[in-house]
């Protein structure tokens, strides 16, 4: 169990009679990024949404730093440092970026997150520890200079890189990014995966689910390939890249 944040052992959902993954099985230690790589409709937003705890999963494991998390709501698998952005940016437009990246930080100090969002004003939380491990989020997620910016007024791209800041305002041994490249332009991406490999390099733990090939093949340590929610190849971006049945089943049409 050592050196692994993240254990996924047979995991197994089932929607009525659509089986969306099945028996999967794959680690991410600290300080690495998994990519997890596959076409439409083969199971990857149902994982992680199965690890996030957005639902169940029918059977398997979960074990998130040796701790089974599987049976666990949502908002107590963030406090035990699993958090996730979104495909679609959700953010509070009447903040700043700095008070929505703060927030984030008060609300997952706390167990209970819905008690703690109706709890806490955004005012609060404000000691100096705090406000320096929000300006290093900042920098990191190359928002620093933006910070005191609406939420409403930023681009789509800046909105998409503050999920990412969001996500890591609690403190994840393993972050999960749903796709974090859609919609950004090419020096965006540039950007992304700059962010990716400094979030990697502070020993965070890393699961990306991408279809723009060229990020998965810069960013990633080793790359699940998914198809009909099974997995059909594990490997670094070089085994997978050259993989018959990855190619023929995903990587024909995607690069
Ligand atoms: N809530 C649901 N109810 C019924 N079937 C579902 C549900 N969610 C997903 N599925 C089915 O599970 C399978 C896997 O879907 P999933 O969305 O996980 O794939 P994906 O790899 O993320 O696809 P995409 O790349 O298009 O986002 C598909 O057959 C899908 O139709």
């Amino acid at each position: 169990m050592e050196g692994i944040a993240l254990r996924v052992r047979n995991l197994h959902k089932s929607f009525g009679g659509v089986h969306a993954i099945r028996d999967l099985s794959f680690d991410v230690a600290p300080g690495q990024v998994v990519g997890l790589i596959g076409p439409n409709g083969s199971g990857k937003s149902t994982t992680v949404n199965s690890l996030a705890g957005l639902f169940l999963a029918t059977s398997g494991e979960i074990i998130l730093d040796g701790v089974p998390i599987q049976t666990l709501p949502e908002h107590s698998r963030v406090a035990l440092g699993l958090a996730r952005t979104f495909q679609t940016a959700s953010v509070f437009p009447e903040f700043t970026v700095r008070q929505q990246v703060r927030l984030a930080s008060i609300v997952t100090l706390k167990s209970n997150p819905l008690a703690s969002i109706f709890k806490l004003s955004v005012g609060h939380g404000d000691d100096a520890e705090t406000e320096a491990r929000i300006d290093e989020i900042l920098r990191l997620t190359d928002l620093y200079q933006i910070a005191d910016k609406l939420v409403s007024t930023i681009s789509s791209g800046e909105q998409r890189f503050l999920m990412i800041a969001t996500a890591l305002a609690a403190n994840p041994k393993v972050v999960l990014l749903d796709e974090p490249a859609a919609g950004l332009i090419s020096h965006e991406r540039k950007t992304l995966s700059e962010m990716i490999k400094k979030i990697r390099r502070r020993g965070v733990a890393v699961l990306v689910i991408e279809h723009h090939m060229a990020l998965i093949m810069d960013v990633c340590d080793r790359i699940v390939v998914l198809n009909f929610g099974s997995k059909i190849a594990e490997g670094t971006p070089d085994e997978i890249r050259n993989n018959p049945a990855v190619i023929d089943a995903y990587l024909g049409e995607a690069i």
